[in-house]
């Protein structure tokens, strides 16, 4: 991989500065118009966002058969929804759609935003493909780098940037490697090097970075061995409280005490929303 514009030491130089100086402002105040209801007694703004999916369908071009039948649903901001399903139903091209790698066919996919009370506040908003991280079933075959400094930092400016920018983006990749617990890691390491557990933390760590409102994730768990597992859902219970998470997944069980709202989908590409089956 070619030059990034910062070093592991220049950028571990700038810990000090605070992600709420250069970074992206949280969304909200947390507010959870599900979790307590602070706003009655201080004056506090209890507005909420929702991405929500309305009446998607999808037939790849040059073909003629609809992978996805009129789907809709929405999910809250900081929380979680997972939907689960047959394999081949469809599951996998719906996530494509919402990260924007695809479009749907007809339907609309966009933000909403609510006041604590539900009622629709401003006009719904598209919901653009770079407030969108998106995590692939094994992510770890697609890393191109030597190292996990490159391998977070891939496709960043190459050319120097001016202090401020290279703040921004030091503060960014400290934050992204702190909340998925790779502080302990050389960033000089091969990413190839690092144990199951590591390898999906770092997957993470790259989304994060871009610091999205929405994290999709596909088969967080899968082909990890059981102690891996159990540190990908603590991490992921750690991350909810960031972010939106919507994640795609057959390993119900071990998520279940994530999850705040669950779907399955159908063959032929309906989704219904269901509790889990467990
Ligand atoms: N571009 C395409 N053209 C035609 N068919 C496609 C295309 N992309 C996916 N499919 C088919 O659409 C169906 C749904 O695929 P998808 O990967 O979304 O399913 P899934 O529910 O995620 O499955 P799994 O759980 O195995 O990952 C499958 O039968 C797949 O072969």
């Amino acid at each position: 991989m070619g030059s990034v514009p910062l070093s592991s030491s220049s950028l571990l130089n700038f810990r000090s500065y605070s992600s709420s100086i250069f970074g992206r402002p949280s969304s909200t105040f947390s507010c959870p118009h599900r979790r307590f209801r602070q706003a009655q007694t201080l004056s506090v703004s209890c507005d909420y966002s929702s991405f929500e999916i309305r009446d998607v369908s999808y037939r790849p071009p040059g073909t003629k058969i609809d992978l996805l039948s009129q789907v809709s649903f929405s999910i809250p901001e900081k929380s979680f929804g997972l939907i689960f399903g047959r394999s081949g139903s469809g599951k996998t091209t719906l996530l494509q759609l919402i990260a924007g790698l695809s479009q749907p066919t007809t339907g609309s996919i966009y933000v909403q935003r609510y006041s604590d009370d539900g009622e629709k506040i401003k006009s719904p908003e598209p919901l653009q493909p770079e407030r969108v991280g998106i995590v692939f079933q094994f992510p770890e075959r697609y890393f191109v780098a030597d190292t996990v400094l490159d391998e977070v930092t891939f496709g960043w400016p190459r050319q120097k940037g001016g202090l401020q920018l290279r703040e921004l983006l030091a503060s960014r990749l400290q934050k992204a490697i702190t909340s998925v617990g790779l502080t302990g890691i050389s960033l000089d390491k091969d990413p190839h090097s690092l144990s199951g557990g590591y390898k999906r933390r770092l997957a993470l760590a790259i989304q994060l970075v871009q610091t999205p409102d929405l994290l999709i994730l596909d088969e967080p768990l899968a082909g990890l061995d059981w102690k891996a597992r159990a540190d990908v859902v603590k991490l992921l219970k750690h991350l909810k409280k960031e972010l939106t998470l919507l994640v795609v997944s057959h390993d119900l069980k071990e998520l279940a005490s994530l999850v705040d709202q669950s779907w399955r989908m159908e063959m032929g590409g309906a989704l219904k929303r269901e509790p889990l089956p467990i």
